[in-house]
């Protein structure tokens, strides 16, 4: 289907907004009024520079408050639209949308607003425009896009249909598949959008927090699939307000844009055949989604665990002794680089060394184990992500690797070799002159937790969704003394694979931490401080905490203490945990679940946070103290 945007979804001027959607590869734009308002180009300019980009432009928007007026304002809004519509002539717009009245609405009656719809439709198509109604979710009597699509037919003029936007239906809980009862060629336009699940007024939800399909709680696939049953053909647009987005860079936005939409049409071309299948089945011929103008690209190849995780830093040896410590092994150098590999069970560290004068250790890159890298590799060039440069000599594995945001390096592999030790990516072999893989207490790597600045988190929720089909079931938050932290948690459907998603506090470089799963944490850490690790310090108040909300023994509650760990609980089970102080920006952490417990410990993390911070303030206290 022909891919749009409005330009209200990005920074810059309508000049830029043009050129970044161009070059994203959007097909159209809405051109949103206030940006042409703003611009000192002329209509002529813009349609003269959208037509040299080969984009086209499908929508004029928004003109407010038009129906459901007395007959005197009636006479004043269609002049206040024939201006409009000349603006339109000039830019060579043929379709405008018009929202539900908010403000000026006196008179609540299907048949008064389609009367004066009529007399609107007229006057359109004397200047061969269509409108395109669409309900506002804050409208004054109109808010239900059944009751714009019954008014629409009630006007029943060939220049009336509705616009349908995904924000305002979804925001209000009104169910979209009605859209099928709607004839195709009636709705005129189609609007996108996202969005958080918050509770709040639904005006204030719409101009601030809207998202790009895909990174919000809806389920827009579901939704496109109505419309393709509909029997619509025309373009399906994004209109996201967003205050990050309009911040960010609108190159990369538009981009970031795309790929939702990309994924979007994926998303319901795979529901229609589904459904198709089903009715196939069933006895009946109809759900075939040929001719749906869905495009398809290649399938999605979940991660089935970590490869690996890459550490790279000028110079590793913190993050060593720290390795040595918590009982992983050497396993050797690579062969070619100056990179190296620690590992215990399925837990391969890898310290990167290249390329890397004066950082600090940070998180570089994470290997998952796929079923077919060829197959994840496509759909990631489908999905446009950049491909992650890579200096591999003869006879080393060239893996498939993709830059996520800020970033991070995302690695694929598919190739595996058995080893004396179980199976094993066929990469490892590249590493010798250390000793065999560690079997101690640690078996794998249980979930990373990485970092992202405000303004890419959004953009990072995206990806792990839109390449790695990986689930974002919940979100927490956790008040650290520089700022609240916000995580989204991102899993594969099996739990294989879990990243947690943190906004940094601005100006923070909020820890990342690597978690290792291990079959005995009291012995972890026992070993690891006669090896000389000082986890992070743990306050008695935490304790005393614990005794009060989970009735622990006093014998449990010591041995808690004794080894600075970290406790929660859940209907399923139990998980105990510690952290390391952090070298650079990473830090480990070494969990053990019990039972079936499955989440994270949310409650925990503000300890860590705090604690954290004492330790970079070197346990100063105010003075006075
Ligand atoms: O917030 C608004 O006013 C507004 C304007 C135009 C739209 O298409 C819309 O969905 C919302
Ligand atoms: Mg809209």
């Amino acid at each position: 289907m022909r891919r749009s945007i409005a330009t209200v979804c990005l920074s810059g001027s309508l000049e830029d907004k043009l050129y970044a959607c161009a070059d994203a590869g959007f097909d159209g734009v809405e051109i949103f009024e206030q940006d042409l308002v703003v611009s000192d180009r002329s209509p002529e300019e813009i349609r003269a520079l959208a037509d040299r980009l080969g984009l086209s432009l499908d929508l004029y928007q928004p003109f407010r408050d038009f129906e459901g007026v007395t007959p005197e304002l009636l006479e004043e809004n269609l002049r206040r639209a024939r201006e409009r519509f000349e603006t339109m002539r000039r830019l060579g717009v043929d379709t405008v949308l018009v929202c539900s009245n908010v403000a000026t609405a006196t008179v609540d009656s299907d048949q008064v607003s389609a009367e004066q719809l009529r007399r609107l439709g007229d006057l359109a198509a004397s200047y061969g425009v269509r409108v395109a109604f669409e309900a506002l979710a804050w409208g004054r009597y109109l808010d239900d896009y059944r009751r714009s699509w019954r008014i629409a037919e009630l006007a029943d003029h060939e220049a009336v249909g509705v616009c349908l936007d995904s924000f305002h239906i979804l925001s209000r809980g009104h169910d979209p598949a009605a859209i099928e009862d709607i004839p195709g060629d009636k709705i005129f336009f189609v609007q996108l959008a996202d969005a958080p699940g918050l509770t709040m007024d639904v005006l204030s939800w719409s101009r601030h927090h809207r998202l790009f399909p895909g990174e919000g709680v809806w389920d827009l696939g579901r939704f496109v699939t109505h419309l393709a049953r509909a029997g619509y053909t025309g373009p399906l647009s994004l209109e996201v307000f967003n205050d990050v987005f309009r911040q960010t860079d609108t190159f990369r936005t538009a981009q970031h844009a795309l790929r939702s939409l990309v994924w979007l049409e994926d998303r319901a071309a795979r529901l229609l055949a589904d459904d198709g299948a089903v009715r196939h089945a069933a006895g009946s011929a109809a759900g075939s989604t040929h001719g749906s103008g869905l495009e398809r690209i290649a399938d999605v190849d979940v991660p089935t665990g970590y490869d690996y995780v890459e550490i790279k830093a000028e110079d590793t040896s913190d993050v060593e002794v720290l390795l040595d410590q918590l009982g992983l092994a050497f396993r050797g150098q690579h062969r070619t680089k100056p990179v190296r590999l620690w590992s215990s069970g399925d837990a391969r560290i890898v310290l990167n060394e290249q390329h890397a004068r004066e950082q600090e250790p940070h998180l570089a890159g994470i290997g998952f184990g796929v079923a077919d890298a060829s197959e994840a590799s496509d759909r990631a060039r489908a999905l446009a992500v950049r491909p992650a440069p890579r200096r591999t000599q003869a006879g080393e594995l060239d893996l498939a690797g993709f830059v996520a945001p800020s970033g991070l390096e995302v690695f694929l592999n598919d190739r595996r070799t058995e080893t004396p030790g179980g199976q094993e990516p066929a990469w490892a072999a590249e590493f010798d002159r250390g000793r065999p893989g560690g079997g101690g207490e640690i078996t794998g790597i249980d979930h990373l937790n990485v970092s992202h600045g405000w303004d890419a988190h959004d953009e990072a929720v995206l990806f792990y969704t839109s390449v790695l089909g990986l689930e974002k079931p919940s979100v927490t938050e956790a008040a650290g003394p520089q700022g609240l932290v916000r995580s989204q948690v991102m899993r594969s459907a099996s739990g294989a694979v879990r990243v947690s998603l943190n906004v940094a506090p601005v100006g923070v470089s909020h820890p990342e931490h690597i978690a290792l799963a291990c079959t005995d944490v009291v012995e972890v850490a026992r070993r690891a401080r006669d090896r000389g690790l000082r986890p992070v310090p743990v306050p008695d108040n935490y304790y005393d905490d614990l005794r009060a909300r989970f009735g622990l023994d006093e014998a449990t509650l010591s041995l808690l203490r004794e080894h600075q760990l970290m406790y929660d609980r859940s209907a399923a089970g139990e998980f105990w945990h510690f952290y390391t102080p952090r070298v650079g920006r990473v830090c480990f952490e070494v969990v053990q679940r019990t039972g079936g417990y499955d989440v994270y410990a949310g409650d925990n993390t503000p300890v860590l946070l705090a604690a954290q911070d004492r330790l970079d303030r070197g346990g100063a206290r105010p003075s006075g103290w």
